[in-house]
């Protein structure tokens, strides 16, 4: 028996119009007759086409072209004939790959998705319109949504006047939003058959539960759907958020908790309280309310006068107790907004009690850390890092004080704009300011970056009210002026910090640093976090890294021989306590000033925190950042 007319008899007894397999057969019939008689040529005709690979060839193409009877069959069901067919083809490496890749899950997956999409296989299948529908109701609009594990994405609401069940928010990326179905406003008439007329939303959201598989709205549309004209908006987010604290928001389960520094994309600013908006780390899903900058800096006024401040944690919302829980569906009440929002929130606000530049004290003495060889490093100086130290905890303290007795800035925003800044290769580097506890290792980096590349990386040299020493050079160690001329620079902003010691004054000024970016090279400075305000200006677009210390138990280890300055010894190693109120200081920076850190590095191995630090500082210069929106004017943006 001949496989080939065995395997060849089904497609061809059923497709009489597939004459390709039956052709061949009756050539090789023919063939055979000549065969044994070896005419010339037609052994090797009759081998050829004899041949198992050209067999298996023809059928694959029967399954897989568009006349063959197979061709209304899915892509699983060929891709399993082929694989039968290969299987029994001669083994060879590429055929053995050819299955391999056949047999993939990924691929099957794919087939699949053709297979559901190539019948349709995707639409839900919707009940017939009722017959019955009376003339008056011509405006009404009949909405079929198939109940998944997403949510519904939008919020209803009472009207107060009317009684009416309105939809509220539609949120954006939602199901509802995405099915263009849906309007805020649209004024919910029955759902799956039952009228919604005189419920409360409680119980509208209960008829939803209890809902399975299609959910039918009957909806009388509002007039004018809104329109999202708004352009996407960029923001950092100066404070952080947390919905399940917050009594005010119109549902909690809608809204989008948030921390200092995150970047949100504001998809939707058509209410003037509750923004629409989504992480940039999570663009994917749907948005979440947030307050809006008016709302916030609302708060932030109530909040500033409430004295004493009492947090009114036992407020709780009690309209959205009855959430929807497999559609997420919610309820709002405008009324109640307005209402809530009169009291204290629990947020947590910085406060910006040092806008001025970070005042500093510089002993006269100091001595200058460096190779000390080819070249000099201005600014390491000893007993200036000294008093920098004492100044930490004492502002740190103070603004913390400030915080708990409710003096929150009602200048600061909430939100700053922010877009995509590249540096242009002809443009001056940006400031690269690093800030950190004392001890954590802020002077060892920077002065490990520098010693690296001197002629690409360089401190800024301070500025100083003393007289100049005879070892001394002008624009070396410091730059020598008068005390009217410092005091100059400090009334008009051109500061980043300053201090006064025995009578001098000593700082750091903007120029200072302009010089060295005018050269064309990084400029590497380490902050008082409370400056950091101070130097972010769109002509120095600083990028800050902060320095952290790592946890306890790894600083012991690797602390081991490191030694830290006091007041009194030069080199004292690091007792349990230095670390500990390391740790505590690195806390309160974070949680102070996080939103202005561009990068945080943990400085457990110096080695690799020098690496990283090498690698942040190239990626500020050369690849795309956030940054405050004024600091790039829009013909600039990328
Ligand atoms: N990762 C590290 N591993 C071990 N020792 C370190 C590490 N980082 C820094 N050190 C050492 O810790 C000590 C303090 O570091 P550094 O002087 O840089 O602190 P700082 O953050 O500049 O604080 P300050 O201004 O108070 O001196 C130095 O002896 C330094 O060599």
């Amino acid at each position: 028996a001949d496989p080939l007319d065995q395997d060849m008899k089904p497609s061809t007894a059923t497709n009489p119009e597939n004459g390709l397999s039956q052709i061949l057969r009756l050539v090789l019939q023919e063939l055979n007759l000549f065969y044994s008689r070896d005419v010339n040529g037609v052994c090797l005709l009759y081998d050829l086409l004899h041949s198992p690979w050209l067999q298996a060839l023809l059928k694959v193409t029967e399954n897989c072209s568009p006349n063959s009877t197979t061709s209304q069959l899915t892509g699983n069901f060929n891709l399993i004939k082929v694989v039968g067919i290969l299987r029994e083809t001669p083994k060879s490496p590429e055929i053995q790959e050819l299955r391999q890749i056949l047999q993939d899950p990924h691929f099957k997956a794919l087939l699949s998705a053709h297979d559901t999409v190539a019948q349709k296989d995707f639409e839900p299948l919707l009940p017939p319109l009722p017959d019955n529908i009376p003339e008056s109701e011509e405006a009404m609009r009949i909405v079929c949504l198939v109940k998944n594990q997403q949510p519904l994405g939008a919020t209803i609401k009472r009207h107060e006047m009317t009684g009416d069940i309105l939809v509220a928010r539609v949120i954006h990326g939602g199901l509802a939003e995405r099915s263009g179905l849906l309007y805020a406003g649209d004024k919910l008439v029955e759902v799956n058959g039952v009228s919604v007329e005189g419920l409360e939303p409680e119980q509208v959201i209960h008829i939803l539960a209890m809902s399975r598989g299609t959910i039918m709205f009957k909806v009388v549309p509002v007039s004018a759907p809104p329109v999202n004209s708004q352009k996407m908006v960029y923001v950092r987010a100066m404070i952080e958020y947390w919905p399940q604290e917050d009594p005010t928001i119109p549902c909690m389960d809608a809204g989008l908790p948030f921390q200092k520094g995150d970047i949100l994309q504001i998809v939707d600013q058509n209410d003037a309280l509750w923004w629409q908006a989504r992480k940039i780390s999570d663009l994917g899903t749907c948005a979440g309310l947030i307050p809006s900058n008016h709302l916030l800096k609302r708060k932030q006024r109530e909040f500033w006068w409430s004295q004493p401040y009492q947090p009114h944690a036992h407020l709780k919302p009690t309209i959205c107790d009855s959430i929807f829980p497999f559609l997420s569906s919610f309820i709002e009440d405008d009324m109640k907004i307005d209402e809530k929002c009169v009291e204290a929130v629990n947020f947590s606000f910085s406060s910006f009690a040092y806008s001025v530049p970070a005042i500093l004290c510089v002993p006269d003495k100091g001595e200058f850390v460096g190779s000390g060889q080819k070249f000099f490093i201005a600014g390491f100086r000893r007993s200036m890092r000294l008093c920098r130290r004492k100044s930490h905890l004492g502002q740190l303290r103070a603004a913390e004080v400030c915080k708990a007795g409710g003096c929150l800035s009602a200048l600061a925003a909430p939100y700053e704009e922010v877009v995509r800044y590249q540096r242009c290769p002809s443009d001056k580097h940006r400031l690269i300011v690093l800030v950190g506890p004392s001890g954590v290792g802020v002077n060892e980096l920077r002065r490990q970056l520098i010693e690296l590349n001197p002629n690409h990386f360089q401190s800024a040299v301070p500025h100083t009210t003393r007289s100049k020493k005879s070892y001394e050079m002008d624009g070396r160690e410091y730059h020598y002026v008068s005390k009217e001329t410092f005091e100059s620079l400090v009334y008009s902003h051109r500061m980043l910090e300053y201090g006064e010691y025995k009578g001098h004054l000593y700082g750091t000024s903007v120029d200072a640093v302009q010089t060295v970016l005018d050269e064309g090279k990084i400029c590497v400075m380490d902050l008082e976090p409370q400056g950091i305000q101070v130097a972010r200006t769109q002509e120095l677009k600083p990028y800050v890294i902060f320095i952290k210390p790592s946890n306890m138990s790894c600083m012991k280890q690797s602390r081991k021989n490191a030694k830290m300055i006091t007041d009194y010894f030069v080199d004292m190693k690091f007792k349990d306590e230095d670390l500990q109120e390391m740790e505590d200081l690195a806390q309160k920076m974070e949680t102070q000033f996080g939103q202005f850190f561009d990068h945080v590095i943990v400085n457990d191995n110096l080695q690799d925190a020098c690496a990283q630090l090498l690698s942040a500082v190239q990626k500020a210069q050369e690849e795309p950042q956030w940054v405050p929106a004024t600091w790039v004017s829009s013909d600039t943006e990328s």
